[in-house]
């Protein structure tokens, strides 16, 4: 990481979960793969327009976690969940749910930037379209709008109709970004965003990140243990499908309450 990379992206003040809105809360939750339990009664508030980090060692739940929030799992045969995870106050698990409506207001990006085969305005304004959005000046709009706010805009104005693989990896990884923001989510989901990309491409996603949760509840995994420390606002260490730990940033990383949480973030294992 560059010297710049490595500094703070933002001041934080201090925190507390007690004083958040709650945007979701997950109760008793329990996943299984077959037999293979890969989530330990969870149980853990995520707050509202705050950036909250998933860490821990490879294979201990992080994405696991990550992809309950929008249901992904459901897609994987071999899943159960156990337990709720309440959004706005309803149980996103409820039989009465529309997946494909919570799916539109739990945005997720991934590790590999993932464009569509077509123009960079196409890509923005595909959601919409899809909603059967078809006015020329309505999608001009929100193309630029989220496209700024995924602060790509002065990069891409002037060939907004080229396709998307031309763009550089970071670029692709912000287009995917101003995709999801186009059709309004709520909680934006990001599993490990920037571990494809180059020092300077991350420093940009981390300092997005940062504007972003002025409108958005985001939830980001990462294996980056300053990433984390740079970008969130709480912290929760996961180990072997538990969560050991969950507080504020600056408290879990400067004096966490377990040894576990200790030994991962000093290196000892992991
Ligand atoms: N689709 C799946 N089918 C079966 N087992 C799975 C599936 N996805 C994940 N697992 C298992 O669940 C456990 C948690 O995996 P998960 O990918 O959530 O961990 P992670 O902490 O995100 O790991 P990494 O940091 O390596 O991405 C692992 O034991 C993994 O092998």
């Amino acid at each position: 990481m560059s010297a710049a990379g490595a500094r703070k992206v933002a001041d934080r003040e201090a925190l507390a979960l007690e004083d958040e809105t709650s945007k979701i809360e997950v109760n008793n939750l329990n996943l299984y793969y077959g037999n293979d339990q890969a989530l330990r009664d969870i149980k853990l508030i995520v707050p509202e327009k705050r950036v909250t980090a998933f860490i821990g060692p490879s294979g201990c739940g992080k994405s696991t976690l990550l992809r309950c929030f929008n249901r992904m799992n459901d897609l994987v045969d071999i899943c159960r969940i156990e337990g709720e995870i309440i959004m706005d106050g309803k149980n996103i698990y409820d039989r009465d749910v529309d997946v494909a409506e919570l799916r539109r207001s739990v945005g997720m990006v991934f590790q590999k930037p993932n464009p569509f085969p077509k123009s960079i305005y196409e890509n923005v304004a595909y959601g919409l379209r899809l909603q059967g959005v078809s006015s020329r000046r309505v999608l001009d709009e929100v193309v630029e709008k989220s496209l700024r706010a995924a602060a790509l805009w002065d990069e891409v104005k002037d060939r907004l109709q080229d396709n998307a693989f031309g763009m550089s990896g970071g670029q692709q990884q912000r287009l995917v970004i101003a995709r999801a923001i186009a059709i309004e989510p709520e909680v934006i989901l990001l599993d490990e965003p920037a571990s494809a990309l180059d020092p300077i491409s991350t420093l940009k996603i981390e300092e997005l990140i940062n504007e972003l949760k002025r409108d958005y509840t985001i939830i980001i995994v990462t294996h980056n243990m300053q990433q984390a420390a740079r970008v969130s606002d709480y912290t929760a260490f996961m180990y072997m499908g538990n969560l050991v730990e969950y507080g504020d940033t600056d408290t879990l990383f400067t004096n966490p309450s377990k040894k576990q949480t200790e030994d991962y973030i000093t290196g000892r294992y992991g």
